[in-house]
């Protein structure tokens, strides 16, 4: 039995009032369960027709699991018990909560940082297996990683072939590369689920059920509670929740979400993607802000902000809320939710949707990704990215592009910079920090989140990149321009190469950053970029600078 719960106080219950009878009027949720690509306007229909197989997929994935378990099996007795998965965004994203919340270890390469990518390949060769997770199967970081890891494995004298196993759309480049080179497995999704919505398809069941997640109660309770969200009824949570996050007038754009005690692990990280990437377009879009227990973001009342705790519905005491956390938020405007992963899967998405719906945009499309990934190419092909003049102040060496507000601004140190960056946040804005370095190695970065908010006034986002850029990153281009941006970079001591390709990793790392900046300071936001040249020693000032402030 899947337990869902759903509460909503503040703006979040007034919204769902206002916002749910003409959802019903129009019979929003058993259409959408009957995969009407009409309930998002005539522009989004096309794509709309293409990317609801996601409503009626449990036939399909029931179908994967004995083939995953018997591939798990055999790798077991070869001693390969060790899962690297590479894939960005919707393609790694799910497996990697699936694994965390279930305790089992999956390795997700989501990064083109050497120094991290070298760490993967380094460790246990030997016993790995690697999974390659791609849609499109042209992603340029997941046919990097991929090259890598396969080199890696080749100079241990190991058949790469056979510890290479394949998620990928139809007839994608990757299907038809697969193909020809031969690989262990090869599983073939559906081309109707978009990747972010694909957490209960093979992307993300197979590397979950490789690493030993129990994959069956995670279906059963998706398939149980998308029957309750395909009802047309007036406590349908999915209606009720979407409502709440994409019905607010004027609307809290920015979606805080924190974890109250759940048994879920890393959720925020999965809704992130599936919020921004959907709805962040057209001016407009829901920005969530991932935040720990007792962050800044929770003791601020802000007109534009809504407050979403992750609860553990299970609660034995019946305290499904941890009140020590549950106490530190000040706010009145709030959704509660818990439940399980599977549950609480179905609900996101379709609460996704519901607020696209509202909000007039087309949630399956990323038309602004395009531009970032087409800047990074040109920056590619180019012979060294323009990076423009910087000042060197220690270990960093800082730029700052975009706004006046910044670039006319005293920058010429690392703490004027800071200083000038915080001063440009908008009244209604965020502050975005893009951190192109290594998420496992240098995890003391994301202390910089909440004592940046704390400084600014104004809720906080912290990115690994190139990860967010499959995130954050589209709702930072397509939707409204009130950003502003701190983006990390760093050298690498070994850089890696990138097998017959014509660059290697840290100069794709560089280029992707750098077109990025451009592209947002081409919409007229402030960036500043700080270039740690020595690593370690630009984290250490880095994190000293922030907290003199
Ligand atoms: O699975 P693919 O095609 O490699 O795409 C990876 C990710 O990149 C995007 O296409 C763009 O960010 C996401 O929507 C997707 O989840």
């Amino acid at each position: 039995m899947s337990s869902l719960s759903l509460t909503l106080s503040g703006a979040a219950r007034e919204a769902a009032e206002n916002q749910v009878p003409g959802l019903l009027d129009h019979e929003f949720a058993s259409r959408l369960a009957a995969k009407d690509h009409t309930l998002w306007g005539v522009e989004a229909e096309d794509e709309a027709s293409r990317r609801l197989g996601w409503v009626a997929l449990f036939e399909d994935s029931r179908r994967l699991l004995p083939q995953i378990t018997q591939l798990r099996l055999e790798l077991a007795t070869e001693g390969i018990t060790r899962v690297v998965l590479a894939g960005m965004g919707g393609s790694s994203l799910a497996p990697e909560v699936i694994c965390a919340t279930a305790g089992v270890d999956l390795t997700v390469l989501d990064s083109t940082d050497p120094q991290h990518v070298a760490s993967v390949i380094g460790t246990e060769i030997e016993k790995t297996v690697l999974v390659v997770s791609s849609k499109s199967g042209s992603t340029v970081e997941t046919d990097s990683q991929r090259r890598i890891v396969q080199q890696a494995m080749t100079d241990a004298g190991i058949d790469a072939a056979s510890r290479t196993v394949i998620v990928t759309d139809p007839g994608s480049p990757l299907a038809q590369q697969s193909a020809e080179a031969g690989v262990r497995a090869v599983f073939e999704a559906d081309p109707t689920v978009g990747g972010r919505y694909s957490a209960l398809t093979a992307f993300g069941l197979v590397p979950s059920g490789l690493a030993g997640a129990d994959l069956e109660s995670l279906l059963d309770d998706a398939e149980e509670t998308l029957a309750i969200l395909s009802e047309d009824d007036a406590d349908n949570p999915g209606l009720r929740l979407g409502s709440a996050i994409g019905g607010t007038a004027p609307l809290r754009n920015k979606l805080v979400i924190t974890d109250a005690g759940s048994p879920l692990v890393g959720l925020g990280a999965w809704i992130e993607q599936l919020i921004a990437e959907s709805t962040g377009k057209n001016g407009t879009g829901l920005l969530p802000v991932i935040v720990a227990d007792g962050e800044p973001e929770l003791h601020r009342d802000a007109d534009d902000v809504l407050v979403t705790q992750i609860i553990d519905v299970e609660a034995e005491d019946g305290a499904s809320v941890d009140n020590d956390i549950a106490d530190a938020v000040v706010t009145s405007h709030m959704v509660r939710t818990g439940g399980s992963l599977g549950a609480q899967f179905m609900l996101w998405e379709v609460a996704t949707v519901v607020a696209g719906s509202l909000l007039g945009i087309n949630p399956f499309d990323q038309p602004d990704v395009e531009s970032a990934k087409t800047a990074a190419r040109g920056l590619l092909d180019a012979e060294a990215p323009e990076t423009g003049d910087s000042v060197v102040d220690g270990a960093v060496a800082i730029r700052a592009l975009g706004s006046s507000a910044l670039t006319g601004a005293d920058t010429s140190t690392l703490e004027s910079a800071l200083k000038a960056l915080l001063e440009s946040v908008p009244q209604d804005g965020y502050l975005a920090v893009m951190a192109y370095l290594d998420r496992t190695g240098e995890t003391e970065l994301e202390s910089l989140r909440a004592q940046l908010s704390s400084l600014s006034g104004r809720p906080v986002t912290f990115g690994w990149g190139p990860r967010f850029l499959h995130s954050t990153g589209q709702f930072h281009k397509g939707g409204p321009h009130v950003g502003a941006f701190l983006q990390l970079t760093t050298d690498s001591e070994g850089d890696v190469e990138v097998p017959e390709r014509p660059f290697t990793l840290a100069q794709l790392i560089s280029a992707q950053a750098a077109g990025d900046a451009q592209v947002l300071a081409d919409h007229g936001m402030p960036v500043l970029h700080v270039h740690l040249q020595d690593r370690q020693a630009g984290v250490t000032q880095l994190v000293d600078t922030v907290e003199s402030l």
